[in-house]
């Protein structure tokens, strides 16, 4: 006999806490570099590159990384701001059943991708950008019911107090402009705004990040209420580390495009595998449960985006380094970037791979000076184990270093994966 589902009940399981609401696969954002009159493709900023990870119905994902990691890209790339250059962003419009092809972002039938749209909303770290000055609160907080045609009228106006009253405003607030509030004031006015259509998911980027350490308390304790009240996900992008601690179930952190690990939050902050987390972390000694472990300092700048180092990206600055970690010859051409009177008197580089090359100085003398460098613990000692032939001829100089794998996330057990060769045995 066949049995008959009830509509509700399947959307009612379809909607599970805990259940996968958003799916990045393999996701890239490369944005082409312009050059010359004819503003040629000369490379490419590979700003996100293969990036996965889940959001469950519910939870909070906090997304770490410095200044330039790719988080805002990432994030845009979620809430369909922004077009991914390869790759996929899986979401759950009620569809039922796991994700699948039919739930991409840049598939789904009209229909489906309204619903994305309603489901998916976004607060931005600036306010005075993304709230309109010359309008007022009712037409901000009203115009995601009015565009979709949920209230009119009275009926709009009503809604809209209903919404500044969960975000702690008022109906007084009504008929006032953006900058008769304070910062803190206006992150509520965002909020409300994104909660208009009843999201499932709010994307917030760095949220609090502007405001008094007094009032950001308040807008993460209102969140916090908020996503109890309204079982909402949130994907939480901050460079903060304290605020990842209080808000996230679980983290991820970005270095240079690339998840490097992530894991639950507990786990990430008692027990970071990756020697980039741990430098984070350790930046905020505060947060340290041990306040006597080590504090881990980075050496230099994040390399370009553009050219990113081989296998593991954070080789150029890890302080625990080996030498499968990817050295190559772009390491040198980086060093030789930072000693001025070297690179001036470097004529060339004629790679055969990116692991083999020879590098032409103008005088015997530069490149014998280069030699030397490169024997001298100016260079990491897993970079000079990393090399494998070095010899100088004249003025060239060949330099060979030993292969290495790509270091991708290795599973550490309970949804724990860091992108280390340490992974597993660093303590
Ligand atoms: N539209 C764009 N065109 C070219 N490059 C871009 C563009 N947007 C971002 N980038 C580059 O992509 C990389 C990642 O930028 P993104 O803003 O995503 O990083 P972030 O971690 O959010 O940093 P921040 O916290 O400073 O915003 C950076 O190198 C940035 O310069």
């Amino acid at each position: 006999m066949m049995t008959m589902q009830n509509p509700m009940t399947e959307i009612a399981t379809s909607k599970k806490a805990g259940d996968t609401l958003l799916s990045v696969r393999n996701l890239k954002k490369h944005f082409p570099i312009k050059d010359g009159v004819l503003q040629s493709t000369v490379g490419h900023v590979k700003a996100v590159d293969d990036v996965s990870f889940d959001i469950r119905r519910g939870e909070t994902v906090g997304l770490v990384g410095e200044s330039g990691c790719g988080k805002t890209t990432l994030s845009q790339c979620v809430a369909g701001l922004m077009e991914p250059t390869s790759g996929e962003v899986l979401f759950d419009t009620g569809r039922g059943g796991t994700l699948g092809p039919e739930d991409r972002i840049d598939r789904m039938s009209g229909k489906q991708k309204a619903k994305y749209r309603r489901n998916v909303q976004m607060v931005f770290q600036d306010n005075f950008a993304s709230l309109n000055p010359r309008n007022l609160v009712v037409d901000i907080v009203g115009r995601p019911l009015r565009v979709h045609g949920e209230a009119s009228g009275g009926l709009l106006t009503e809604r809209v107090v209903e919404l500044l009253e969960q975000v702690g405003l008022g109906r007084q607030h009504l008929y006032r402009y953006p900058h008769q509030f304070s910062g803190g004031q206006r992150q509520r006015i965002s909020i409300a705004r994104a909660l208009a259509l009843d999201p499932d998911l709010i994307v917030l980027d760095e949220p609090t990040s502007a405001l008094d350490v007094s009032v950001q308390a308040q807008i993460l304790n209102l969140l916090g209420d908020l996503q109890q009240q309204r079982h909402l996900a949130y994907l939480f992008v901050t460079h903060d580390l304290s605020v990842v601690r209080h808000m996230a179930d679980r983290t991820v952190t970005m270095y240079l495009g690339r998840v490097v690990e992530h894991g639950p939050t507990e786990t990430i902050f008692r027990d970071a595998q990756h020697p980039y987390t741990k430098a984070l972390l350790a930046a905020k000694p505060d947060l340290d449960d041990d306040p006597d472990a080590p504090i881990a300092t980075l050496e230099g700048t994040i390399p370009d985006p553009a050219r990113p180092p081989k296998a593991c990206r954070f080789h150029t600055r890890c302080p625990v380094a080996t030498p499968d970690c990817g050295w190559e010859v772009d390491d040198i051409v980086r060093l030789l970037e930072s000693d001025d009177t070297l690179f001036e008197r470097l004529s060339g580089v004629s790679r055969k791979s990116e692991l083999e090359a020879e590098l032409a100085f103008e005088t015997e003398e530069a490149a014998c000076k280069l030699w030397e460098v490169l024997r001298s613990d100016r260079v990491p000692e897993a970079m000079r184990e990393a090399t494998e032939i070095l010899d100088v001829k004249g003025s060239k100089l060949n330099v060979r270093f030993r292969d290495s794998d790509e270091i991708g996330l290795r599973a550490l057990g309970s949804g724990h994966e860091a992108a280390c060769v340490h992974a597993g045995r660093l303590s």
